[in-house]
């Protein structure tokens, strides 16, 4: 049934072939005007109707009915929770404070990275910009298919670390019931929102939680965090009500490697991006054809005898490629496709690296696989996809803060300045501002 696996190597020789390779590896949208109509509806029923509404879809879409005098996770379930994994899986316990301190580290890096500006001017004034936190953040936590603790951690924490003043959790809820209280969210997801110390969860998934962060009460300034299509669409709609992260899709990677690469780690690191979802895109590019039969004939036994092989073989039959390409074209394909992921898994990555500045996130060298990042070796999970890397960064510190402009002029700055904006404001047409600033140039 699963015969799939095998994928035969093409070669990619002319540069000209590139815009074919690259449309060739976007997901299918067949279904995009219909994710549109749904998402439309329900956001629309929840700007009118309000919490009843996300309540109503709720139970519709995820079969539970939410009591509104209870909505939050109750603040028991996240100890219980984190008491439970303490007493009976403290190692478990420990990895998840491992990947919250590394993200946390990460993330106070990025920080004391964002400095604010001020440029003295001539009179004595100043100006410059500061970075300010969001008021209110929403950050939505996928709980559809699998759970995702990793992902709480890498879009609570830099929040946190940028100083919002109030973040929301929201998260499907489910029938089948965990804890008291938690409303069938996944305990390990509780374990770690007690260890981040976030208080707001609230079980509600899809683009009803969406709604209901931007319309409803929360009111949030920014929406942020992965899911599936209907959260995707719910972002894109609801852009300009609130502000979102970057628009992720399903997750990509792209790996370029050479003769020093060994086939069965890179076999299990296109296995790894296969196994997240039927639409995930796994892609090998070498110049070393040897390199690629051997990859080529590794997949074929892991993902045979892999628990996870169903999702494995619609992904690698769909966008599963092994391809035989020199450096250059290599790197012009990793620029045009711009993959979410991209692991350099050469003898001198150092010397690839410059050209290669598209890609959401870079592994660079053979050690680096792509697990470590998605688990907390430091850098943020939650990256841009489908060519949107080209334009925006990972989910991080600088998600949560805006820049504000100030203007401090002393007298003299303004006296200095006011001719030559009462020139260009006349230029312009607007008197009114010629006049403002001339007032400032006659005062003493
Ligand atoms: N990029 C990243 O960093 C990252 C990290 C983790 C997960 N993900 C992605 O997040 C996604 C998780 O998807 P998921 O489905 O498991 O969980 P999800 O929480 O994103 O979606 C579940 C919600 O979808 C809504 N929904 C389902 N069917 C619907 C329908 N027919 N009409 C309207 N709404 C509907 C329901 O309200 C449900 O609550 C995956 O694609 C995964 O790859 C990405
Ligand atoms: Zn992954």
């Amino acid at each position: 049934m699963y015969r799939c696996y095998f994928i035969p190597i093409a070669d990619l020789t002319d540069r000209a072939e590139l815009p074919r390779w690259v449309a060739s590896l976007t997901r299918s949208s067949e279904t995009e005007e219909d994710t549109r109509r749904t998402v439309a509806a329900i956001l629309g029923d929840v700007r009118s109707r309000g919490l009843d509404a996300a309540l109503d879809w709720t139970e519709r879409l995820d079969g539970v009915r939410l009591d509104p005098a209870a909505l939050r996770v109750s603040a028991t379930a996240f100890a219980e929770a984190r008491t439970r994994l303490d007493r009976e899986r403290p190692e478990l316990m420990a990895a998840l404070r491992v990947m919250i301190g590394n993200v946390r580290r990460f993330a106070e890096g990025q920080r004391a990275c964002l400095h604010d500006l001020e440029l003295p001017l001539p009179g004595g004034g100043t100006v410059g910009e500061r970075w300010c936190p969001l008021g209110t953040v929403g950050v939505y936590i996928p709980g559809g298919r699998a759970f995702y603790p990793s992902t709480l951690a890498m879009t609570v924490i830099p929040a946190q670390v940028a100083g919002v003043g109030r973040i929301v959790g929201v998260t499907p809820p489910r029938p089948q019931p965990t804890l008291p209280g938690a409303w069938g969210v996944d305990p390990l997801v509780l374990a770690c929102a007690a260890e981040l110390g976030l208080e707001e969860l609230i079980p509600m998934g899809g683009a009803q939680a969406l709604g209901w962060l931007a319309y409803g009460e929360p009111a949030v300034d920014l929406v942020a965090g992965p899911g599936n299509r209907f959260v995707a669409e719910a972002k894109r709609q609801l852009l300009g009500v609130c502000g979102i992260d970057a628009l992720a899709g399903p997750t990509e990677l792209l790996v370029l490697a050479d003769g020093s690469a060994d086939p069965a780690w890179v076999a299990e690191d296109l296995l790894a991006q296969a196994e997240h979802d039927p639409d995930a895109a796994a892609v090998l590019v070498s110049g070393d054809r040897t390199l690629l039969e051997a990859v080529a004939t590794e997949l074929a036994t892991r993902a045979e005898a892999s628990p996870r092989r169903e999702i494995l073989a619609q992904s690698l039959a769909r966008h599963g490629r092994l391809v035989h390409a020199g450096k250059e074209l290599a790197i012009a394909l990793a620029q045009a496709w711009a993959p979410e992921h991209l692991e350099l898994c050469v003898g001198d990555p150092e010397a690839w690296l410059p050209a290669l500045t598209a890609a959401g996130a870079v592994f660079i060298g053979s050690a680096s696989a792509e697990a470590f990042g998605d688990y907390g070796a430091g850098p943020n999970h939650v990256l841009p996809t489908s060519r949107t890397a080209r334009y925006t960064s990972p989910l991080g510190v600088a998600t949560y803060l805006k820049r504000q402009s100030l203007l401090a002029l002393a007298p003299a700055d303004a006296r200095a300045m006011a001719p030559w904006v009462n020139r260009l404001a006349e230029a312009e047409g607007l008197p009114h501002h010629g006049r403002s600033a001339d007032l400032r140039h006659h005062h003493p």
